[in-house]
């Protein structure tokens, strides 16, 4: 398409107007003003043109002035860059005729550049999540936003808890072009396991299978955060605000995800994407799930009263290490929009002769860019661990701004495992700390980090039925546990002994002890970017990797 050009008015000012193949700009025609007051807005970020003057907020109301258009679009908050406004601008043609050819002109291109911007969504809204916020955000929110870009949305509202699962498993789905939930990590998790349910059971997939290469899904997943935790929308984002993220719904963006599928011996547990924690996480989760009533701040209530309980867990922790081609934990790079590690990725995935994903299930991985072969190798480390975190990615969140692993990849087919071993409460305590400044949470001596594609935990001693195991410990070990654990008057304070903790997978407890982790990479697929902003991070203390 030609650019188009002419002279519009805003607010009674003269400006040069051009609309090319890639962005709509203007700027003053006075002599005086300098080149960089020219306003540029890209075409993928124009959420809708409309004739008159048109308002959407509080409410819509529209004055059919006959020379007069308002144009829609995303403009980032002044002090961050992730969190992103609806912003407009009326501009004045000369004639009404000029003005419609403006918004013709506008209207086709958004098109042209919009082919995965959503048509028609899935809205799912957990009325009780955030303390019953949801519905309030959505409709006084969220819904003039679809509205004014036209997207058609078929709302429901759930009456249970795994509602949202049961409808996308059971439903016909081939009209929408994407789910959205309006909640926090717990919905994300009922429409991620409804999609990569239904996408196993069409390609007759059986999740059931460890070894299983599992089929990615077609539609992508909308997160407006209305939760008492949005975790998954803060790390492929940034910022967990509804607005933002109703906005990258909009403009169609999609981020892949990397899913962590967790089998015990051979039977499909459950999906993971932000964090398969046992030790110090699990115990934190399963205490304040007894605490429910406390709301939010259980989680701080418990995560003291499990410090202080100072507990740690024998095991044998067996993980298979991602190609030594790839990135590594300790690089100091983050995961941005655009990231390079997670388009190679992609590409990868994407051409059959080279699919590394496939040969990694068989046990090897070429690694990008050299004809080395290299051996995904398993390791094994058996010890006594206080907390064995695996993520897909940063689980960056408020609290702690760059994550869990901070230079994880939301999609390049690894996860992080982070084994933090046997130590006092004050090391334990310092490693906590630096989640949430910027000290390296890894260059600790009882920390290892490990890019890895798979993971096994076996908790000593083994059993066959994970339940039953509290009466049947040997002797030496029941030993050991209550001398850990009664030796300390703030441990007994705070609990009795455990030789087994649980597993905390994406804020749900576990039912099994001895789990098998593989990543499936890019299984998803979220309508966001990634985190928008610098892909290196500078750190006065910059650490190699060990
Ligand atoms: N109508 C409903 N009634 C009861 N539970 C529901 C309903 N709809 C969804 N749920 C369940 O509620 C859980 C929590 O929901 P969600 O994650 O949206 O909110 P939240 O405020 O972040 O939750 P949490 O209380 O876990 O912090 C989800 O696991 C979901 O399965």
């Amino acid at each position: 398409m030609d650019p188009f050009h002419s002279y519009l008015k805003i607010k009674k000012k003269m400006y040069s107007a051009i609309l090319n193949g890639r962005s709509f700009k203007w700027t003053r025609t006075h002599k005086r003003e300098r080149p960089e007051s020219i306003e540029t807005i890209p075409l993928v970020e124009i959420i809708a043109v409309q004739k008159g003057l048109v308002e959407i907020v509080p409410c819509k109301k529209i004055i059919n002035t006959p020379n007069d258009f308002t144009v829609f679009f995303v403009k980032r908050a002044p002090k961050c860059q992730q969190r992103w406004i609806l912003d407009k601008m009326v501009f004045t043609a000369e004639d009404s005729n000029l003005r419609d050819q403006w918004v013709s002109q506008l209207s086709q291109r958004i098109e042209q550049h919009g082919q995965q911007r959503p048509q028609r969504l899935l809205v799912f809204i957990n009325p009780f999540g955030g303390r019953g916020k949801a519905r309030k955000i959505y409709y006084s929110r969220i819904a003039q936003l679809f509205e004014l870009a036209g997207i058609n949305v078929h709302v429901l509202e759930t009456e249970r808890a795994n509602q949202a699962r049961d409808y996308i498993l059971q439903k016909d789905l081939s009209s929408f072009d994407g789910v959205v939930c309006v909640g926090g990590d717990g919905m994300f998790s009922e429409l991620m396991h409804g999609l990569i349910g239904r996408s196993q059971r069409e390609a007759c997939i059986s999740e059931d299978d460890p070894e299983a290469t599992l089929q990615g899904c077609s539609l992508r997943i909308g997160i407006i955060p209305a939760g008492s935790t949005n975790c998954v929308c803060f790390a492929t984002v940034g910022v967990n605000d509804p607005i933002t993220s109703a906005l990258h719904i909009i403009v169609g963006d999609s981020q892949p995800l990397d899913v962590c599928a967790v089998h015990h011996k051979k039977q499909f547990i459950k999906y993971s994407v932000s964090m398969v924690g046992y030790g110090f996480y699990g115990d934190v989760l399963s205490d304040s799930d007894k605490h429910r009533w406390m709301g939010p701040i259980r989680y701080d209530y418990s995560g003291f009263k499990v410090f202080l309980q100072n507990r740690s867990y024998q095991g044998i922790i067996e993980y298979q290490l991602a190609g030594t081609g790839q990135s590594n934990p300790r690089d100091n790079t983050r995961c941005r929009t655009g990231c390079m590690v997670c388009s190679e990725s992609t590409e990868r995935l994407c051409s059959p002769e080279e699919n590394a994903f496939d040969n990694v299930s068989q046990g090897s991985y070429k690694s990008q860019g050299s004809d080395e072969e290299v051996i995904d190798e398993w390791h094994s480390a058996e010890g006594t661990f206080k907390a064995i975190n695996m993520t897909c990615m940063s689980s960056a969140c408020p609290k702690s701004p760059d994550g869990l692993s901070p230079c994880a990849h939301l999609a390049d087919g690894t996860a992080d495992l982070i084994i933090v071993r046997k130590c006092s409460r004050v090391s334990f305590l310092r490693h906590l700390f630096r989640h949430t400044n910027q000290k390296d949470q890894f260059d600790l001596p009882f920390v290892d980090v490990f890019r890895v594609k798979a993971l096994k935990f076996t908790p000593i001693p083994q059993d066959d039925d994970d339940e039953s195991l509290e009466s049947t410990l040997p002797v030496h070990l029941e030993y050991e546990s209550v001398e850990q654990t009664k030796s300390s008057f703030l441990a007994r304070l705070c609990g009795g002994p455990s030789m087994r903790s649980k597993w905390n997978c994406d804020g749900e407890v576990m039912p099994h002890a001895a789990i098998n982790v593989r990543v499936h990479s890019q299984l998803i697929k979220l309508f966001a970017r990634g985190i928008e902003g610098p892909c290196i991070k500078r750190r006065e203390s910059w650490m190699p990797y060990r």
